[in-house]
């Protein structure tokens, strides 16, 4: 058995994030290699799972004026042929409760602010009404052209999440004129400008390195009709708000009476509603499958109480149970993301790690490894935590409990996609992680799952309510223009996302 080896190269961050040009690092010279021409490799996909029939039964609020009707099945979103095809070779049989109500609410031209839970099918529900419209359009990518005019716009938060997202892109738009392209940081600019150029219609890419482009004068914006920021929350915490200003007030963007904006995540602090609604027209849309910020209930969820340095044997306990099947760790630093893998490999349990300061390079090499279960164990911090589809990944193990309960419930659901069952175990340390208790307790039962007593003690001693964390978001229900706060708890600043991703991912 192959043993990966997972220390942080080192180095690779500082340029890497910043973008080429801006941090005056040493030059980015990675070119990942393409991605797969053959039609089985892009069309590649995983069942759904027994309880995906089970997504008809979550509740639906869509929530705004003359919202339309939903649609029932993908014939009647009314997808041109080469889509539709597409559509039924990634092996989608019936749309997912947020395909079906946001596929119409986006086709009607109306901009949205969708939430649904994780791994429900979020990306296909924004990128299918996108690309028919282009289809239907006639729009085609063109190479002759030195200044690329793409129609739409998708950002996301990290690297390999706006990867994923491209190639899904990519895959429904597969032997069509629609040219989706993608840019992130960690890559060479003049490979990314040259893809660019090789004609533009969707183009994806992290914060930075899309403000860098645009600032190039390679991508021009008056063609622009959708922006799509997927993590939308995130996109809009105060580590990437400035960016997304930024983004919306370059010249040439069209104003947001002129364009699609269009969000979407499995979770919404209500602060960040209220900033995101200045990105969106005021008619806009509120799409709530289940409740906001709610864990998915196809994940089997564990919290064990352990202490600091008892917290490895347990971990390689666990692993023991859990064998070759794929597994993500979850650690809050880079550092002990580079010490548990190291800590594994020696305990011969093939183990790859992604975080912030690896390399590019290393970082794709890493999330390759793990996809193709030759390191069926990645630790991880909160750069994986949102986002990433990975067939096979059974169990997600907090190491280290995130500081935001919205970050717990991206991380594990990482696991239990697409109506597939997954188990989530947690390493709760009381002497750091009381402030979350309150909130992991309401998303525990949220998700119907059991509550240890230890744990429901925690949160509701007199201790657990003095040391009430600010972070500790418990989440809302519905549309905050309803004018309700769903909490019982005072409102939460906007800054309990950023801590652990922002230093994490630093600047895209
Ligand atoms: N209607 C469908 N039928 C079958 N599979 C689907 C359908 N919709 C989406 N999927 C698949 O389900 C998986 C999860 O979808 P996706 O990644 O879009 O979830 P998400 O809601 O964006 O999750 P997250 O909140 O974690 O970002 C993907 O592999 C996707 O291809």
């Amino acid at each position: 058995m192959k043993f990966c080896v997972s220390p942080s190269g080192g180095g690779g961050g500082g340029e890497g994030a910043r973008g080429f040009g801006r941090g005056g690092g040493p030059k980015v010279v990675y070119v990942p290699p393409p991605p797969p021409e053959e039609e089985s490799s892009v069309f590649a996909h995983y069942e759904t799972g027994i309880n995906f029939d089970k997504y008809d039964d979550i509740l639906v609020d869509v929530s705004g004026s003359n919202s339309p009707k939903a649609i029932m099945t993908f014939e009647e979103a009314g997808l041109c042929e080469s889509l539709s095809r597409n559509v039924t070779k990634s092996g989608y049989v019936k749309p997912t409760p947020v395909q079906k109500h946001g596929i119409p609410i986006i086709s009607a031209g109306r901009d949205l602010m969708a939430c649904a839970q994780t791994g429900s099918g979020k990306t296909a529900a924004f990128l299918l009404p996108i690309l028919q419209q282009l289809m239907s359009d006639g729009v085609a990518a063109s190479k002759f052209s030195e200044v690329q005019e793409p129609e739409a716009i998708i950002v996301a938060p990290t690297r390999e999440l706006i990867n994923q997202i491209y190639l899904e892109a990519r895959k429904f738009a597969y032997g069509t004129c629609v040219r989706p392209v993608v840019v992130y940081g960690g890559i060479n600019t003049g490979y990314t400008i040259r893809e660019v150029l090789k004609g533009c219609n969707v183009l994806c890419g992290t914060p930075g390195r899309l403000l860098d482009i645009i600032g190039r004068g390679k991508v021009g914006l008056s063609k622009l009709r959708y922006l799509v920021l997927d993590e939308a929350d995130r996109m809009l915490d105060m580590g990437f708000e400035p960016d997304m200003r930024k983004l919306v007030s370059s010249p040439g963007m069209p104003a947001k009476e002129e364009r699609q904006t269009l969000m979407f995540s499995a979770t919404y602090p209500e602060d960040i509603q209220r900033l995101a609604a200045d990105f969106l027209k005021t008619d806009y849309l509120f799409l709530a499958v289940g409740v906001v910020g709610g864990a998915c209930s196809d994940v089997e969820q564990h919290i064990i109480q352990v202490d600091q340095y008892s917290k490895r044997e347990q971990l390689l306990e666990l692993l023991k149970t859990t064998g070759t099947e794929r597994t993500m760790v979850f650690v809050e630093t880079k550092r002990s993301a580079d010490f548990i893998a190291t800590f594994l490999c020696q305990e011969k349990v093939p183990t790859t790690s992604i975080h912030g300061d690896r390399e590019q390079r290393e970082r794709e090499k890493a999330l390759g490894d793990f996809r193709s279960g030759q390191c069926p164990v990645l630790v991880a911090t909160s750069v994986a935590a949102r986002g990433l589809d990975i067939e096979h990944v059974q169990h997600v193990v907090n190491f280290d409990m995130p500081s935001s309960i919205d970050e717990y419930v991206h991380r594990i659901g990482r696991t239990g996609r697409c109506g597939n069952t997954g188990r989530a175990v947690s390493f709760f340390n009381p002497e750091s992680d009381t402030p979350l208790a309150r909130s992991l307790v309401k998303v525990l039962a949220g998700a119907q799952q059991e509550v240890p007593s230890w744990l429901e003690e925690i949160a509701f001693s007199a201790h657990g309510t003095t040391g009430f964390n600010p972070y500790g978001k418990v989440f809302a229900s519905t549309d905050t223009r309803k004018g309700g706060s769903f909490q019982k708890e005072p409102p939460q600043p906007a800054v309990q996302n950023t801590s652990a991703a922002a230093d994490d991912e630093e600047w895209e």
